[in-house]
């Protein structure tokens, strides 16, 4: 499977451009689309699943263009949006059921076999019976990815699933994702959580303000600031001083000072030791030090 996105560019009707010339080429296995809020996530996500028409570009999938093959690509597609809606007097397996016959499974039993499927495989066998507006937050998330892998899509779109979830839920719902991605689909994750791109994603993108800034692997993107992420010492009263000056990750307080974790391309101002960045880091460093090269004349 693969999606080549090409030039792809959607002004909105208030002159708003919140997709600038975005190329991207995505292949099987789990795309993680990085982007804070606004970055034009759902914008892209709401084109790729024809929601949306471009103001101009092209997506092509397995060669075919997206646009004058809309109902075979669509077919092919299983799609969680950010504010996904369920009937909520709709029992969680009845849900299901009515999502598996949208899906075109025509045949009862093979519906029911579907449908049983699916509730393993997200966790909800137990509360099949419940309706679906009262289930917990986590478990309507994952009734969403449910609805979105019924029929098995060869392309999942999931647009900011684990907003609003705790710990436990999230690992939880990358964990489903994870186990779709061992076949031959291409799921899209799209979030503004830098914990939600684990290694599990063997591709990435960072979009900002409607361009992809970044593309690789998660492995590349942590490269990027190796060497500029730096552990140092930091009296109680120098504290308000650095903050001002770097982007702090994390602070531990001591009997003499604080523990600090920040970024800079030097230790020029303070004494400290590199360590190994993270995907964290990498984020922190590319948007305070990177991104906004994009902007530049
Ligand atoms: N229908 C619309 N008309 C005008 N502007 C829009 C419309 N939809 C989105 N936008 C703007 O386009 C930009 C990108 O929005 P989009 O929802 O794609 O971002 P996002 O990365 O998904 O962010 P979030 O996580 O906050 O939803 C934002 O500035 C948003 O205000």
């Amino acid at each position: 499977m693969d999606i080549s996105i090409q030039n792809l560019n959607k002004i909105y009707k208030n002159k708003h451009q919140a997709l600038k010339n975005v190329s991207l080429d995505i292949n099987s296995g789990m795309f993680g689309l990085l982007g804070p809020n606004g970055a034009g996530k759902s914008t892209l996500m709401k084109i790729l699943v024809t929601l949306l028409e471009p103001s101009s570009g092209t997506i092509k999938v397995n060669g075919a263009d997206l646009e004058k093959n809309r109902k075979q690509v669509r077919a092919m597609m299983g799609y969680l949006p950010q504010d996904f809606r369920f009937f909520a007097k709709l029992k969680t397996y009845e849900f299901l059921d009515y999502a598996a016959s949208l899906a075109g499974i025509n045949s009862r039993k093979e519906r029911r076999d579907e449908v049983e499927r699916l509730l393993e495989d997200v966790g909800l066998f137990e509360v099949r019976n419940r309706f679906a507006g009262k289930l917990s937050g986590g478990m309507k998330r994952r009734l969403g990815i449910a609805q979105a892998i019924v029929g098995d899509p060869k392309i999942v779109i999931v647009d900011e699933p684990t907003t609003g979830l705790d710990p436990e839920e999230r690992i939880r719902f990358r964990n489903i994702l994870a186990d779709l991605s061992q076949k031959d689909v291409i799921i899209i994750l799209s979030t503004h959580i830098v914990g939600d791109i684990s290694s599990t994603c063997n591709q990435m993108a960072l979009l900002n303000e409607g361009q992809i800034q970044f593309t690789g692997s998660p492995d590349e993107f942590i490269r990027l600031s190796e060497g500029k992420v730096w552990k140092t010492q930091v009296a109680f009263d120098d504290m308000e001083d650095i903050k001002q000056k770097y982007p702090v990750i994390t602070t531990i307080p001591g009997a003499n000072g604080y523990e600090v974790e920040l970024i800079s391309p030097s230790a020029n101002g303070f004494q400290g030791e590199n360590i190994m960045p993270n995907l964290e880091h990498a984020y922190v460093y590319f948007m305070e030090y990177e991104s906004n090269k994009f902007n530049r004349p």
